[in-house]
């Protein structure tokens, strides 16, 4: 009898993860449909001509007055300036940090029958584990897995490995104090009241997502993507690494590298950030690249308001501007499920909300 080919499962993702991809024996090239620069240069950056800034959180709870008001005048100028800045004195212990990526790897190292669905369809599936940034509707696909879990107001996590289960909770309780501190200094730099931020978004509430990056070795860098330009939804993102460099953000128009060392935490602003403070503090531009070197990964914890509030700018910030408001109020809940839903790119759903030019 000839052999005939099984159908294909229905069910069957169109694209497997990239991690497999990359493990084939032998892989000299990507296959086409993971080439993104058509130009090889598209894909690098220079070192930035200033250095990115470095904010002390133990000065911005500083008991002395003057030292607190610097703290908050400098990271105002970070946010307005950059909206990227590196943190130090955060009380985050660095083993934590280490720990937490170790787990992060070894999720990524698990067998595909112990992880969870493969790209569920539901963009608030509180866990999605998948390939690109949205496979579904890209015709060129990104050199990166990821796991994207919601830690907060309710805690998700995979049931494996167990080190992950183990230390997340602590990892991300800790980076919403620091969320919390410089939602604080980030208030008061615009001139409100220090919980006014937290309040507009019902911090306490608030979305956290766990976004976990995995970007393997990739045997053409120049041409492949790791993350496409774009900003992020959130208020603030603090991001770790495993001391593999190829995050990028854009500054001043041009495309700079941040080959940060694996124990500096990093923080960017995000959308709501820019629509909470009216356009002064504009989400970051930020890419990923990828190397043929090492395995990259990166662990991005995303801060949001709650999934119900209405965002829109700060009532007293319009009051002092002439009550010019510059972005349409819209739920939090249905921004992500507009950004997530669609193909990442630049910033492009923020300009769906924002109402003129400025
Ligand atoms: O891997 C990185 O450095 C960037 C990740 C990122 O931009 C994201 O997860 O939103
Ligand atoms: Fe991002």
């Amino acid at each position: 009898m000839a052999a005939t080919t099984p159908p294909l499962r229905q069910d069957s993702p169109a694209i497997t993860c990239v991690k497999k991809l990359a493990e084939t024996p032998n892989l000299n090239s990507i296959p086409s449909n993971y080439t993104y620069y058509t130009t090889p240069t598209e894909a690098t950056a220079s070192d930035p001509d200033d250095s990115i800034p470095t904010i002390d959180l133990s000065l911005l709870t500083s008991d002395d007055p003057d030292e607190k008001s610097k703290a908050v005048q400098e990271l105002g100028k970070a946010c307005q300036d950059w909206g990227f800045f590196t943190i130090v004195n955060h009380g985050i212990p660095e083993e934590l940090m280490k720990a937490t990526l170790e787990a992060t790897d070894r999720f990524f190292n698990l067998p595909e029958e112990e992880k969870p669905e493969f790209e569920p369809k539901n963009v608030l599936e509180p866990i999605r584990y998948g390939t690109s940034c949205n496979s579904a509707k890209e015709k060129v696909f990104c050199w990166r897995d990821f796991l994207k879990v919601f830690v907060h107001p309710e805690f998700h996590c995979p049931e494996k490995p167990e080190s992950l289960r183990e230390l997340l909770p602590e990892y991300c309780e800790r980076t919403r104090d620091v969320v919390r501190k410089l939602l604080k200094g980030i208030s008061e730099s615009l001139g409100l009241e220090e919980g006014e931020i937290e309040k507009a978004v019902d911090l306490q509430r608030s979305l956290q997502i766990y976004a976990a990056n995995y970007y393997p070795r990739c045997p053409n860098p120049n041409v492949a993507v790791g993350m496409v330009p774009h900003s992020d939804h959130g208020l603030l993102t603090i991001l770790i690494q495993n001391g593999v460099g190829g995050l990028q953000i854009q500054h001043q128009g041009k495309w700079v590298n941040v080959n940060a060392p694996s124990n500096s935490i990093l923080v960017n602003t995000g959308d709501h950030l820019e629509i909470v403070s009216n356009g002064k503090y504009k989400s970051v531009l930020h890419r990923a690249v990828v190397n043929n070197e090492k395995t990259r990964i990166s662990i991005a914890m995303a801060n949001g308001p709650s999934l119900e509030t209405v965002v829109c700018p700060a009532s007293q910030l319009m009051r002092n501007e002439g009550g010019m408001r510059s972005y349409i109020p819209m739920k939090y809940k249905d921004y992500l499920l507009s950004h997530q839903g669609s193909q990442l790119n630049g910033k492009a759903m923020l300009k769906r909300v924002q109402i003129q030019d400025y």
